[in-house]
């Protein structure tokens, strides 16, 4: 099991991997307690290099080693995280201070360069998505109803395969979501 010198997550944390939800969790073995967001003083910069390597070990590039089961779809997003988001920290950003209002105004943005064509959703996360899904391009892989908070799994499943939503506000922060299958 990697220590936190190579996680860079604190003492008695770990990466783990969900089978069901085929996606990396948190768990804290002193505490026994896990959670989908890295804890409160992690490295990330640490963590986001040990997260490549894990992701490309498990081949969990979003879309290969899972089966497309029915009720499944596949979605990526680009995510703006603000001051009162669950967790208010990124690969991006250690603390995001910015508000509400000062996230709609980067993201309304965004839409507009995507939607004008100018780029892809998937290439703008790469850079400007606070989710860890963003060296993906976003890519969250196949879900199932009850996998996402709920305005993002309506907002998701409401779309047709290629058609890109509008903003969607969960607790994580701002969301466009761009249905991929
Ligand atoms: C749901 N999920 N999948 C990944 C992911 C997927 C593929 C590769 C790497 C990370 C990250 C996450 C995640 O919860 N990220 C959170 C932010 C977030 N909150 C979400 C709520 C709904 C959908 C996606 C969301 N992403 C974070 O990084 O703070």
């Amino acid at each position: 099991m990697a220590d936190q010198t190579e996680t860079g997550l604190p003492p008695n944390w770990e990466v783990r991997h969900s089978q069901s939800k085929n996606l990396p969790y948190y768990f804290n073995s002193a505490e026994k307690v896990s959670r989908w967001e890295p804890p409160a003083g992690t490295d990330t910069e640490k963590l986001k290099n040990y997260m490549a390597v894990y992701h490309s070990n498990k081949g969990l590039a979003a879309g290969t080693g899972e089966d497309r089961q029915p009720g499944k779809i596949r979605a990526a997003h680009l995510l703006v995280k603000h001051r009162d988001s669950r967790r208010p920290s990124s690969w991006r950003e250690n603390q995001i201070t910015r508000s509400k209002e000062e996230a709609h105004a980067i993201i309304e943005a965004h839409e507009r360069r995507i939607k004008s064509g100018e780029v892809s959703l998937g290439q703008l996360a790469l850079t400007e998505s606070d989710c860890s899904s963003a060296r993906k391009q976003g890519d969250l892989g196949y879900f199932g109803r009850g996998d996402m908070q709920k305005e993002f799994e309506d907002a998701a499943f409401a779309l047709k395969a290629g058609e890109i939503s509008g903003i969607v506000d969960t607790a994580s922060g701002l969301h466009l979501i761009e249905r991929l299958e």
